[in-house]
């Protein structure tokens, strides 16, 4: 048992933490989390934090993305007097400004050192840039047609489009059922999805839509998805549509690191960042745990033969995580690389894949740092079974798994997806994802918390996976 500690939850992630308190043999403090009728947070922490050395558990990635599961929703935890919950969906932002209003409030209660305890860290992904029609990133002046023109010629061959199934969403593509239908049918649903000419794309919603066309365009914009913009054509044509003007993506990672340091936060501790560099955006210290150890025994222990297995990273961004995995086990690694480049002059960029490296006959196990849309590892499945690969398995930290990510993965040709527990992947979920298995990660965390509570070096747990 750990002395003189506090463990809060906050209202993402309530069974993470007590797993987390269990193994540090505590119990999480009383605090009361619920939401005013306008929508504000409010925040009691009940037990006093007078002296104590305060871990706050909030994870991220559980927003409203309609699974339909509890967490997310105001149950108004341990309700005051007269609170009455008020059911509404919370979503990432609700969980950051409750996070922030949690340590505030513990260090107003005189705590001695707060720690922000991040399972997944929130807004660590930074929006691409808009990409121009050679492929380049957009931070310019776009390029005058004749040049284009010039340049096109040098376009690489295009093997494998980024087509997947459901479709991404995106102005002109609504997104299917997904998960946002209660007790919607898993067979009755894919069975729809290949009705409609194995697409996966279902016809566009009623909808009361704009009638002009400057309308149209701009409701096209409004509606548009953002995790990966190159891949809305209807976006990117806009975005180049600008001449003279320099477009300009709002990096949110150092805001939000001010804000959490400036609510209170005296110590970060996270898991796999996507980025590890985001560390450097705050002046307190981080400790990024890794879901590495976990991930590698997996392999050991549930992949025959895993020492002629390919570890693949799906993106260059993620080569490094792969190949430390790869190298560690001694397996060969394979890269998918993306391109982004128009098919024609006229048409926008369209993202490529590329793959290099050897994966025929042979298990291909797809490392990342996360899925939301599902979209990356399912495409890589794909271009991986293409290329004569007989099984892949895809090995993530984060299942984020939001809007139709369930149903794109059980459609594709992934066979397994194995996630941690950062994000709560409750039972429900696991029942319409056959495919889906959650590694339990609490015990790192557990062991991280009780070694800064102890000022016992972190980095330690790390030195020999
Ligand atoms: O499930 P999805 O919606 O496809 O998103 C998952 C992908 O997004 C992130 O990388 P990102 O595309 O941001 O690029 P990067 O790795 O180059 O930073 C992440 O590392 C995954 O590869």
């Amino acid at each position: 048992m750990v002395r003189n500690i506090v463990i809060l939850a906050g209202s993402s992630h309530p069974a993470f933490v007590d797993k987390v308190a269990s193994v540090l043999g505590v119990a999480p403090s009383s605090r009361v989390l619920t939401k005013f009728a306008s929508g504000e947070t409010r925040c009691e922490i009940r037990d006093s934090v007078r002296g104590k050395d305060v871990y706050i558990v909030q994870s991220f990635g559980t927003g409203n993305d309609g699974d339909g599961s509890t967490n997310g929703v105001d149950q108004g935890l341990e309700s005051g007097e007269g609170q009455q919950p008020t059911g509404q969906k919370h979503t990432v932002n609700d969980y950051f400004i409750e996070l922030c209003i949690m340590i505030s409030a513990c260090k107003t209660g005189s705590a001695k050192r707060v720690t922000a305890v991040l399972p997944l860290f929130p807004y660590s992904r930074q929006p691409d840039l808009p990409f121009s029609k050679v492929g380049a990133p957009l931070v310019g002046m776009p390029t005058p047609p004749a040049q284009q023109q010039q340049q096109q010629g040098k376009g690489a061959t295009v093997q494998y489009t980024f087509e997947s199934v459901p479709a991404t969403p995106g102005p002109n593509i609504p997104r299917t059922v997904g998960l946002s239908t209660a007790g919607v049918d898993m067979v009755e649903m894919m069975g729809s999805l290949r009705s409609k000419g194995g697409s996966g794309r279902v016809s566009p919603a009623p909808t009361s839509a704009p009638t002009s066309a400057p309308q149209q365009q701009q409701q096209q914009q409004l509606n548009s998805y953002t995790t990966h913009d190159y891949e809305n054509p209807a976006l990117m044509m806009a975005l180049q549509a600008k001449p003279g003007h320099k477009q300009f993506m709002a990096q949110s990672g150092s805001l939000v690191a001010d804000l959490l340091t400036c609510a209170g936060a005296d110590r970060i501790l996270t898991c796999d960042l996507h980025e590890s560099a985001y560390q450097g955006f705050f002046d307190i210290p981080v400790d990024n745990l890794y879901a590495r150890p976990l991930l590698k025994r997996y392999i050991q222990q549930n992949i025959p033969n895993y020492r002629d297995a390919v570890i693949v990273s799906p993106d260059a961004g993620g080569a490094k995580r792969a190949t430390a995995i790869a190298d560690s086990l001694g397996l060969a690694f394979a890269l998918i690389h993306k391109e982004r480049r128009p098919p024609k002059i006229s048409q926008a960029p369209k993202a490529t894949m590329m793959l290099v490296g050897n994966v025929s006959s042979r298990v291909c196990i797809l490392i990342d740092d996360l899925a939301d849309t599902a979209n990356t590892i399912t495409r890589a499945a794909k271009l991986l079974k293409r290329e004569g690969a007989v099984r892949v398995v895809a090995l993530l930290t984060h299942g984020v798994l939001s809007g139709d990510a369930i149903a794109r993965i059980n459609a594709s040709a992934l066979d397994a997806v194995v996630v941690t527990d950062t994000v709560p992947q409750d039972p429900r979920r696991r029942k319409m994802c056959p495919k889906l298995e959650v590694l339990d990660v609490s015990a790192t965390f557990a062991e991280a918390i009780r070694r800064v509570h102890h000022g016992e070096s972190v980095s330690m747990l790390f030195q020999y996976d």
